[in-house]
């Protein structure tokens, strides 16, 4: 099987596992603390990029609320024409969404470059390789940012090894509502 095909079925898969398992309030709250934590210890992140939900991914949009009264500049991806970058806008309580491509929807605030992306996935490993839509939008954009990726997912998401071609990004962390998955220490590492 190539790995466009392996990617594909690990998709379908994952898209509909992630709308059938239940969540609860606990695992949400729990989720949002892990990511608000792994943004706090990033000091120097001022500009955060995170998403506005789509069906069955965890809703972020407690954390934006959080993020916003913590003093951080918030901001979402807009949709771009296939092939492109993600453009990311400024979000504030309560400003106008817009309807996006593929139904997503994005703030009309201005264009701002985040410090640190937290990143959507179906699927994750714990060598912090990730599957998306497939849209080959984070790949792209992480390319070209060169900031700390955080991805979040329910623990559930995770598989033994997701697929990976050369130009998939790996993450520099993951955090799910049980734990935080940092890169393995490598030889060399002064501590
Ligand atoms: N909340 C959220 N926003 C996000 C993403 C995300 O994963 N989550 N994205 C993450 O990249 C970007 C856009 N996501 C995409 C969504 C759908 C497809 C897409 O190709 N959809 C096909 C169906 C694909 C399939 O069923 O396999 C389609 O709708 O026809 C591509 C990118 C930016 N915004
Ligand atoms: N840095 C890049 N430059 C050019 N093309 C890229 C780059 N990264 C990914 N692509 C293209 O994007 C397509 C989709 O990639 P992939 O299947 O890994 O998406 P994904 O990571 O699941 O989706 P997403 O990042 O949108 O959530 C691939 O066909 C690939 O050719």
């Amino acid at each position: 099987m190539t790995i466009d095909q392996s990617k594909r079925d690990l998709r379908r898969d994952q898209k509909a596992l992630r709308l059938s398992r239940p969540v609860s309030a606990e695992d949400v709250r729990r989720l949002t603390r892990g990511i608000f934590e792994a943004v706090a210890n990033a000091t120097d992140a001022v500009c955060i990029a995170c998403v506005w939900p789509l069906p069955g991914e965890p809703d972020l949009r407690p954390l934006l609320y959080n993020l916003h009264e913590a003093g951080r500049r918030v901001v979402l991806p807009e949709t771009t024409p296939r092939g492109q970058a993600l453009a990311f806008r400024r979000w504030t309580p309560g400003c106008p969404m817009v309807p996006g491509r593929f139904d997503t929807a994005h703030p009309d605030g201005p264009i701002d470059t985040p410090d640190v992306v937290l990143v959507p996935l179906l699927a994750f490993d714990r060598s912090l390789n990730r599957l998306g839509y497939g849209g080959g939008y984070y790949d792209r954009t992480l390319a070209v940012l060169d900031c700390p990726a955080i991805g979040f997912a329910w623990s559930w998401q995770e598989v033994k090894t997701v697929p990976v071609d050369a130009f998939d990004m790996p993450l520099s962390a993951i955090v799910t509502e049980r734990e935080t998955i940092t890169p393995p220490k490598q030889k060399g590492d002064l501590w």
